[in-house]
C-alpha cells in the first residue's frame, strides 16, 4: 500500500536562519524557498519556523534601517494592516513599485506618478468577526494567513465613528452571538452615522432587538440591520456622491475612503469634460456614475442588482441630472459589444480584481475615443492595459492611489485615448 506523504503544509515546521530578499505584494517577506513571512523587510535576518512556504519569525536577528515601531498595539497580528513597521517613505515607493512591477511584467512602459495619499479621514467600512471562546468574546479582524480572530479594542485606520463605536459593536455582538457560531459585523460610515449589519446573530428575539434598538439610538446610528432584517432605523444610511445621495445596500461595495473615492472621481471627471454621452461599466451604486450625469446622460452597467438599484434610485431622486439608464449585466459573460458601445465618448471601467479581460477585448476593437481604466488590483489592470495599448489606445500618466494604507492594496487610475 502506498503511503500518503504529508502535506508540507501539514508536516512538522522546521526552524531556518533566512534573510528577506524582497517584499511581496501582500507585504509578506520574500525568503529564499521561496517562503513567505510577515513582518520581516528586506535585508533582515530573522530565525524562522517555517511550514511549507510560510514562516512565522521566532526571533529577528537584524534590523533593517526602514524598521519603525507600529502605531497599532496588534499590527504584528491583525491582517488588517501588513506592513505598518515599514517607514512611511519606504513604504510609498514600495507600493509605488508594486504597480511599476506590473506594467513593467506586462511590457508596458508607462509614466506613473508618486503613490497619492487617499488615506484621508480613514476606511469608512469594515467587517469585524465575533466569536465566543472559553466563555469570553473575541471581537476583531482575522489573523494575517490564518483563521483566528485578532481581539482589538481599537483601530486606528479606520473613520473616527467606526472607532468609536467599537465598544457598542462589541456589546451588540456579544448580545447577538450564538455560542458556538461566528458572528459577522459589517459596518459602513455614512453621512447620517453608521450603518451596522449582523450576519450569523443567535436568534431574532425581541429582548435583542432592543439591544440593538437601544446601542444604535444611544451612539446615534443610522440603521442596524440583523440577518438581513432591519431592526432599527433612525435616517437613511446615505453618502453624498455629487449632487446625489445614495443608500449603499447593508455591506455593499464603497470605495474604502471617502477621500480615495474623491481622488478617483476627480481622474473621472477630468476625463469626462466635453462628452456627450458616457458609460459607465462595473457601476456598483454609482461613485462615478452619479457624478458623471451631471455633465451627460449615463449607462450604467453593473452586475449586482443591489447596488444598480441604489444607483437608479439615487438617480431618479436627484433634480437637474442627465438622464441614467440603468442595466443590470454580467459584463464577464456578457461584455457590451462594439456596437453597444458605438457612439459613447468615454467608458469608464471599474471592475472587481479580476479585471476585464473580455470588455477590454471589445474596447480595444472600439471607436470609443477616450477610456478611463481604474482597478484594485495592478496585475490585472496591466494585461487589461496591455489589451487596450494593442488595440491602438494611447495610456496616459497612471495614478497609484493609497486608500488602503498600510497594506499591500493599491488603487490604479490611467485615462487611455485613441489615435
Ligand atoms: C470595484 S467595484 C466598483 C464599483 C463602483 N465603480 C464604485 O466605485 O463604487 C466593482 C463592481 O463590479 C461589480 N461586478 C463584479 N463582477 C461583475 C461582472 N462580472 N459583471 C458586472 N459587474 C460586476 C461588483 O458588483 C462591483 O459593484
Amino acid at each position: 500500500m502506498k503511503r500518503r506523504r504529508p502535506s508540507p503544509a501539514r508536516s512538522a515546521p522546521r526552524r531556518a536562519t533566512l534573510t528577506a530578499q524582497t517584499l511581496g505584494a501582500r507585504g509578506d517577506a520574500v525568503l529564499p524557498g521561496p517562503i513567505y513571512a510577515p513582518g520581516l523587510l528586506p535585508g533582515e535576518t530573522a530565525e524562522l519556523e517555517v511550514r511549507g512556504e510560510r514562516g512565522r519569525v521566532v526571533r529577528r536577528l537584524t534590523d533593517s534601517p526602514d524598521r519603525v515601531a507600529p502605531f497599532c498595539p496588534v499590527a504584528d497580528r491583525c491582517g488588517g494592516c501588513s506592513v505598518q513597521h515599514f517607514r512611511p517613505e519606504a513604504y510609498r515607493a514600495w507600493k509605488r513599485d508594486l504597480v511599476v512591477q506590473a506594467l513593467s511584467r506586462a511590457g508596458i512602459e508607462a509614466e506613473v506618478r508618486p503613490l497619492m495619499d487617499a488615506h484621508g479621514e480613514g476606511r469608512r467600512r469594515a467587517t469585524f468577526h465575533a466569536m465566543m471562546i472559553g466563555g469570553r468574546l473575541v471581537f476583531g479582524f482575522m489573523e494575517r494567513a490564518g483563521d483566528q480572530i485578532v481581539d482589538l479594542e481599537d483601530c486606528p485606520v479606520a473613520h473616527p465613528a467606526i472607532r468609536a463605536a467599537i465598544p457598542a459593536l462589541r456589546t451588540l455582538a456579544r448580545a447577538a452571538i450564538h455560542p458556538r457560531r461566528r458572528l459577522e459585523i459589517a459596518v459602513a460610515a455614512s453621512d447620517a452615522g453608521l450603518d451596522v449589519a449582523l450576519t450569523g446573530a443567535d436568534t431574532l428575539e425581541l429582548a435583542m432587538r432592543e439591544s440593538a434598538a437601544d446601542s444604535a439610538g444611544r451612539h446615534g446610528w443610522a440603521r442596524v440591520t440583523i440577518n438581513g432584517d432591519p431592526v432599527f432605523k433612525m435616517a437613511d444610511p446615505a453618502l453624498k456622491v455629487g449632487r446625489a445621495s445614495v443608500m449603499p445596500s447593508p455591506g455593499g461595495f464603497l470605495q474604502a475612503t471617502a477621500a480615495g473615492e474623491a481622488v478617483l472621481a476627480a481622474i473621472v471627471m477630468e476625463a469626462a469634460q466635453g462628452a456627450a454621452k458616457v458609460i459607465d461599466l462595473y457601476a456598483g451604486s454609482g461613485a462615478f456614475a452619479l457624478r458623471l450625469a451631471e455633465l451627460a446622460p449615463v449607462l450604467a452597467v453593473e452586475g449586482d442588482a443591489g447596488p444598480l438599484g441604489a444607483l437608479n434610485h439615487a438617480a431618479r431622486r436627484t433634480p437637474g441630472l442627465k438622464p441614467v439608464d440603468a442595466k443590470v449585466r454580467d459584463l464577464a459573460l456578457e461584455p457590451l459589444s462594439v456596437s453597444e458601445l458605438a457612439g459613447a465618448d468615454l467608458v469608464v471601467l471599474d471592475p472587481p480584481r479580476a479585471g476585464a479581460k473580455t470588455q477590454c477585448e471589445r474596447l480595444a476593437d472600439s471607436s470609443v475615443p477616450v477610456i478611463v481604466s481604474i482597478s484594485c488590483n495592478p496585475a490585472t489592470f496591466a494585461r487589461d492595459a496591455a489589451i487596450l495599448i494593442e488595440g491602438g489606445y494611447r495610456m496616459g500618466t497612471v495614478t497609484p492611489v493609497d486608500q488602503f494604507a498600510w497594506t499591500g492594496h493599491v488603487e490604479v487610475a490611467a485615462v487611455f485615448r485613441r489615435g
